[in-house]
């Protein structure tokens, strides 16, 4: 037979007037304990440049690079005249997490989704990997750069494996790909269509 044993007498129920208001309630989804020791590889920085200046510090892409040999360079000077103020960046080359040692493929195992968790700004997603298959253990996990961009259909994206050594491939979009796999599309692009994430509502010039 079960018995309620009850030593202490039931907390008081909380009423309507005892919540904090909508201004008072912050959402803590994660609680971490203060950090000591070297810094840990997962703490993302955002930087975010002094305000008032242009937008100088990423030397413009190459129209190989940005994969359209004039719009690239026009796309990035337009980028660079947009106030530092209204761009968000983190610069892999200072911090990040694991995720900067993820390859492209051509038949990537991950997908890349937006989520929010500490913000709901559209300026300030965390950047999900996910996948939708089964993966041995000890595969490496890859993404497709391009697929966020739409940049598979441009022009020239779907060029054959090892057309970075054709004649002329230095002017083909995007940069080789040694993904290796059978739907190998032969290049990759990268740079300024990751900068398109950017623009996001009322962020745009
Ligand atoms: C986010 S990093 C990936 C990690 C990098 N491989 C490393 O060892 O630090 C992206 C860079 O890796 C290289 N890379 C990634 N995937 C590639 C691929 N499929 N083919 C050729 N180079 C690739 C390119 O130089 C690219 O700019």
């Amino acid at each position: 037979m079960l018995r309620r044993v009850q030593s202490d007498p039931p907390p008081p129920k909380l009423t309507r007037a005892d919540l904090p208001s909508d201004d008072e309630v912050e959402l803590v989804t994660e609680w971490l304990p203060p950090h000591q020791g070297p810094p840990p590889l997962h703490v993302p920085v955002i930087q975010r440049p002094p305000t008032g200046q242009e937008a100088t510090e990423a030397p413009p892409l190459s129209s190989a690079e940005s994969g359209d040999p004039e719009g690239g360079v026009r796309k990035s000077q337009k980028k660079r005249a947009l106030q530092t103020e209204d761009v968000y960046f983190l610069d892999a080359s200072k911090e990040g997490n694991v995720a900067r040692f993820i390859n492209h493929s051509c038949d990537p195992n991950l997908f890349v989704q937006n989520v929010f968790i500490d913000s709901h700004d559209p300026g300030f997603p965390v950047i999900a990997f996910f996948t939708s298959r089964v993966v041995k253990a000890g595969s490496e996990l890859t993404w497709d750069y391009s697929s966020s961009s739409g940049a598979e259909s441009s022009p020239g994206a779907e060029s054959s494996p090892g057309a970075e050594s054709s004649p002329g491939a230095e002017s083909s979009p995007g940069a080789a790909c040694l993904c290796g796999s059978e739907a190998c599309r032969g290049r990759f692009m990268v740079g300024d269509q990751l900068c398109d994430s950017c623009e996001v509502e009322g962020h745009t010039p």
